[in-house]
């Protein structure tokens, strides 16, 4: 299912006919990670909100496979989307099994009871987002963060085929903010669509394929996140000097953005652009090391993606350890073989890294 926007426009009301999103384009494809980051008050959650027609843009349209949004009846809509808002407030009478069961709705009718299928997928990812010991809780009962862990757990139980959310992360602990970053990826690689809204530059780049960077002045750019988001172009966006590191960890090579300090407003004149990709050929080897069978179709999978750039490739199991090793030799441009490094360390059970070839081509 591809989501696209286009040429959407938008201004509210009271905003002197000034526009807040200006000749709005890009599209969605299953599989896609798309991030959304601007300053506050850029205009993300009112991009979210024409997107799913909750506003409607002045001009343009968004549409679900070629369809306009807006023709779509409400049932198959939301059979297709599920929208996670911040968690700000909800409707304290329900606990947090009715809330999520709420989402399963549109697979039952209004005058009928959940299924015994119905009940089992929302147990399981309740259980998956840590929420079985609330289930009867009142909404109201809960903090904060505990509230966004439920309505994320109700969007999932729809099993939508794209999922919305605005600033999921915000507002978790460390260990929650994980396990959203985990739950989108794998949605990811199940072939759902997945577009949240971000304060983190640092979670596009370590998580999102594709990043959309929207500015205070209504100028954005959208594309592969490693064009995207650039030191520049975070200067130019949020008027903040950043540098963008690599830590190496166990198993990968992050990204990772820090803020340095606040650039004066009268330093930041340029417009946003893309990064021209290096697009210099490296020839490296992949190694990859996995310790469960199961994974071994999704690694089959990105390294079909970039068979054109596969010059190599010797396997072997090493049964009596539990684990197989994989080698894989490419003959491609650097940012290729970084996303297909950071894509592969985001299966469980892989470790995987790669080594460059010291001489230039
Ligand atoms: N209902 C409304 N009527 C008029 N103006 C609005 C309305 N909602 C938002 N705005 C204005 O539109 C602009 C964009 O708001 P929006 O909430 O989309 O920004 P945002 O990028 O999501 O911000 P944040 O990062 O702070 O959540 C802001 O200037 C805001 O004041």
């Amino acid at each position: 299912m591809i989501l696209s926007v286009e040429n959407g426009c938008f201004s509210y009301k009271n905003s002197k006919d000034k526009l807040l999103l200006e000749d709005i384009n890009f599209s969605v494809e299953p599989g896609d990670l798309l991030a959304i980051l601007g300053p506050n008050g850029a205009g993300k959650t009112t991009l979210l909100r024409c997107i799913m027609g909750f506003l409607k843009w002045s001009s343009g349209k968004s549409t679900l496979d070629g369809e306009n949004i807006r023709n779509i009846p409400n049932k198959k809509l939301w059979n297709n989307i599920a929208y996670v808002p911040q968690a700000k407030s909800t409707v304290a009478a329900y606990t947090v099994e009715e809330m999520v069961l709420l989402g399963r709705s549109s697979h039952f009718s209004m005058l009928s009871l959940p299924k015994e299928e119905d009940l089992e997928i929302v147990h399981k990812v309740m259980e998956e987002m840590n929420l079985t010991r609330y289930a009867h809780k009142k909404c109201s009962q809960i903090s904060g963060g505990e509230l966004q862990m439920v309505l994320i757990a109700k969007a999932l139980v729809s099993e939508p085929k794209i999922l919305i959310l605005d600033e999921p992360e915000s507002n978790l602990d460390f260990k929650n903010q994980l396990l959203i970053l985990d739950t989108m990826t794998k949605l990811t690689n199940k072939g759902i669509s997945c577009i949240f809204n971000t304060h983190y530059p640092t979670h596009a780049l370590q998580r999102a394929n594709k990043a959309f960077l929207l500015s205070k002045s209504g100028e954005y750019l959208f594309g592969e996140t490693r064009e995207v988001i650039t030191e520049k172009n975070i200067e130019k966006a949020f008027g903040v000097k950043a540098v963008i590191g690599e830590i190496e960890t166990p198993s990968n090579i992050l990204k990772d953005v820090i803020p340095l300090e606040i650039t004066q407003t009268s330093d930041i004149n340029a417009l946003l652009s893309k990064d021209e990709l290096s697009t210099e050929r490296k020839v490296a080897v992949v190694s990859i090391i996995t310790d469960h069978s199961d994974v071994s179709e999704k690694i089959n999978k990105l390294l079909g993606k970039n068979k054109k750039y596969i010059i190599g490739r010797m396997g072997m199991p090493y049964e009596d350890r539990g684990i197989s090793i994989i080698n894989v030799t490419l003959d491609a441009p650097e940012y290729v073989i970084q996303t297909l490094v950071s894509q592969l360390g985001f299966l469980s059970g892989v470790s995987v890294k790669a080594i460059y070839s010291q001489v230039k081509f």
